[in-house]
């Protein structure tokens, strides 16, 4: 589906993508990024160390410097923007020496309005942009038939004039063999992305009816209503050692044998026991009822039985009143909350809820997903030939909305063929659809006239973000082909490009199945660069990342187009437009990969004993303990994962030293409340669950009566 009419987007913007990538690779040998100085700065930095050399001055370069722009085969027309005003700055070029994409020079009259952009180098993108996109964006009303946009007014400086609108009357629906897609409109900044996507099902989260599971189908989903106790923990007063129950002050008789029918005296499990006059003393065992009367627990290590029928504590431990003894409700008393709402069901929580009293769990429906892999260059086996590629999103996707909370209905693979699109995501009957590729303008991206013919609602059409700045969320209307009763549903279009694809996993579909799964949002988990990530000049850039002792170092391979760098990675580091320099706090996305790991494991488990039911089982618990995986994540943060890595990150110990000099910095600063970072939880205090709420029975309360173990 890579088919495109030269004037449909952004190549240069692709171009510079993967310098970007390059340049984060080769920053050993390049200059400091400019971080959030200017676009000239950042143009040059990042030519310069894409191209692995030291950084020339403007009039050094001319127009048939090898890292000419003109092999783009982008056409101008609507096509200047900022890449190519950086790319002139870069190269010391005007505008009238700029090669054409024809390499003939200025473009002539299509060109004019563009070209007045190039005569102010100092200018800002975002001024070009205006300058030339004095339209409206499609959100205010461009007409485009069915669809309105509510995207927010982006944070970023205005749209690409590419994407700015243009005339977008159309019929509805358009006709289905359309052979371009209409020009994107502007981007919606990151933040509003996410925010969007997770305000976008809050209406379907709050209608869905809780799912009552069996606690053992029941990990990994997330409670539906508060976990509240339906008895009082411990139910009744309980021995907590092996020992004699003892009433009063000491010495204690002991039972006759006509009187302990049982020489093992009180054992957990018996029912209620005859009162314990004062002065006397019976065995009793760990997890026994107390019995009414007894004032302490002595342990039998503690004590001494000399056969004459008397019990006498040893004098280095003097008896306590209520020793070893768990009051009933102590940890907890019957209608106390335990957990709240959207906790996630972990082995832990199992527990606790069989303990408290539970047969079963309220859990939220898990949303149904169906993924559609778009492009017919996909290959599902073997090697690619014939200038055709493996599909490397089909075997991905589903399993990360898996680990996202997402009950995968199936990942189905479509032809590029317009109507099969439109039926396939008409016909769904799935909460959200994920669709891969398409979601550009070329004459086989069938993403957008296909939300077209279906009246859909796009709530997000590209958002400012590298790799993926194409992505899309979309509502699809409830009524027409559907039964009007019908929630809505929604669709998360994923670009191609595989990293662009997880980009729009973790931007859309990530805060969309939160909603739907109800789920917390995660606490924000900055962590320091380990060294400089070059940024955008105007998009958010997320750069796969891998933890060195809590700082975050970037790793290669992270063009839109490669897996290999997030497949390594622990993380996707947030990096603010105009770049981030090494020791700077950046917000970093967790991965849910432990989560597929505990899938994998109970799988296993489950499959080993053979039955249908354990298959079942699985496919419940698939999305797995997200909570208890994190944990374990970030704690082989430092170890495992930084070995893994050496010859993955591009720096030696050197940089990542300052790198953690910086991290003991940004911890001072954080201890004495003075670094903004410190309003924030920083990394490495994570483990302590902060995406929970806390509720009452969390606090670890330990009887002062009880001995120590
Ligand atoms: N003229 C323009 N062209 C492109 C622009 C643009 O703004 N103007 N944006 C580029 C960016 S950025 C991305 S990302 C892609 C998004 O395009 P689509 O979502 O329409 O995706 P496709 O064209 O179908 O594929 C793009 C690329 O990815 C490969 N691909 C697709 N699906 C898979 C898969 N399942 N497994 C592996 N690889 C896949 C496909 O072969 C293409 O190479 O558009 C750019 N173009
Ligand atoms: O390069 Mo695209 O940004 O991969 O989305």
């Amino acid at each position: 589906m890579t088919a495109r009419h030269p004037r449909d987007g952004d190549p240069l913007d692709r171009e510079m993508d993967e310098a970007l990538a390059l340049a984060n690779e080769s920053q050993g040998q390049g200059p400091e990024p400019p971080g959030t100085e200017t676009e000239e700065d950042w143009a040059d930095a990042a030519l310069n160390l894409a191209n692995g050399r030291p950084a020339p001055s403007a009039r050094e370069r001319g127009p048939d410097s090898p890292d000419s722009p003109d092999d783009t085969g982008d056409a101008a027309g609507a096509g200047v923007d900022w890449v190519e005003t950086a790319l002139d700055l870069a190269h010391g070029w005007s505008a009238d020496q700029r090669p054409t994409r024809d390499g003939t020079g200025a473009d002539g009259a299509g060109r004019a309005e563009a070209l007045d952009a190039w005569s102010s180098p100092s200018r800002r993108p975002g001024e070009y942009s205006r300058r030339r996109s004095p339209g409206k964006p499609m959100s205010e009303g461009t007409g485009a038939a069915g669809m309105r946009s509510r995207a927010p007014a982006p944070q970023t400086p205005p749209p690409h004039p590419k994407r700015a609108p243009g005339p977008t009357s159309r019929p509805h629906p358009p006709p289905s063999h359309q052979p371009m897609n209409e020009p994107h409109h502007s981007p919606t900044s990151w933040p509003d992305a996410r925010a969007i996507a997770a305000r976008a099902a809050v209406k379907e989260a709050a209608h869905a009816a809780p799912v009552m599971r069996p606690l053992s189908e029941a990990l990994g989903q997330v409670l539906a209503a508060p976990l509240e106790a339906l008895t009082d923990l411990p139910p009744f007063d309980t021995s907590a050692m092996d020992g004699w129950a003892l009433a009063g002050p000491g010495p204690w008789r002991l039972p006759t044998d006509e009187e302990n029918q049982d020489h093992r005296g009180i054992l957990a499990g018996h029912g209620e026991t005859a009162p314990l006059p004062d002065g006397h003393a019976v065995r009793i065992a760990t997890g026994a009822r107390v019995p009414p009367g007894a004032t302490a627990v002595l342990r039998s290590e503690y004590g001494t039985d000399a056969g004459d029928g008397w019990l006498h504590a040893s004098a280095a431990h003097p008896v306590v009143l209520g020793q070893d003894i768990r009051n009933r409700g102590q940890e907890c008393r019957s209608g106390d909350q335990l957990l709240p709402a959207g906790a996630l069901v972990t082995p832990a929580l199992l527990g606790l809820a069989a303990a408290a009293g539970y047969d079963e769990l309220p859990t939220v429906r898990r949303p149904r997903v169906e993924v559609l892999i778009l492009g017919d260059e996909l290959l599902t086996e073997g090697l690619p030939h014939g200038g055709r590629i493996r599909d490397a999103l089909g075997p991905m996707v589903g399993p990360w909305l898996r680990a996202l909370g997402a009950e995968v209905m199936g990942t189905r693979r479509l032809t590029d063929e317009a109507d099969a699109v439109y039926a396939a995501v008409a016909e769904s009957s799935a909460d959200v659809v994920v669709t891969t590729g398409g979601t550009a303008a070329g004459p086989v991206d069938h993403v957008h006239p296909t939300l077209r013919r279906l009246g859909a609602e796009l709530l997000v059409d590209g958002v400012a973000v590298r790799p993926g700045h194409p992505m899309l969320l979309a509502r699809l209307a409830a009524g027409n082909p559907e039964p009007p009763t019908r929630p809505a549903r929604h669709l998360v279009g994923l670009p191609g490009n595989p990293l662009a694809a997880v980009s729009g996993l973790l931007t859309l579909a990530e805060p969309l199945l939160r909603t739907l799964t109800g789920r917390p949002a995660p606490a924000p988990g900055p962590a320091p660069l380990a060294e400089a990530v070059q940024g955008h000049p105007r998009d958010t850039r997320l750069v796969p990342v891998t933890f060195r002792q809590d700082a975050a170092v970037p790793l290669r391979f992270n063009g839109p187009a490669m897996l290999r760098g997030i497949a390594v990675a622990d993380g996707l580091a947030v990096i603010p437009p105009g770049g981030a320099k090494r020791g700077t706090e950046v917000e970093v996305l967790d991965l849910p990969w432990s989560a597929t790991v505990t899938e994998q494991l109970s799988h296993a488990d489950q499959t080993s004993r053979g039955t249908d039911r354990a298959r079942h089982g699985t496919d419940r618990a698939r999305h797995g303990a997200d909570g208890t995986g994190r944990g374990t994540n970030r704690t082989s943060r430092g170890t495992g994962r930084a070995s893994q890595c050496t010859d993955q990150v591009s720096k030696g110990t050197d940089r990542a030293g300052k790198g953690t000099d910086q991290v003991s910095k940004g911890t001072d600063r954080a201890a004495k409340g003075t670094d903004p970072a410190a309003q924030r939880t920083p990394r490495a205090n994570r483990n302590q669950r902060t995406d929970r709420p806390v509720a009452r029975g969390d606090a670890e309360d330990i009887s002062p009566r009880e001995g120590p173990a």
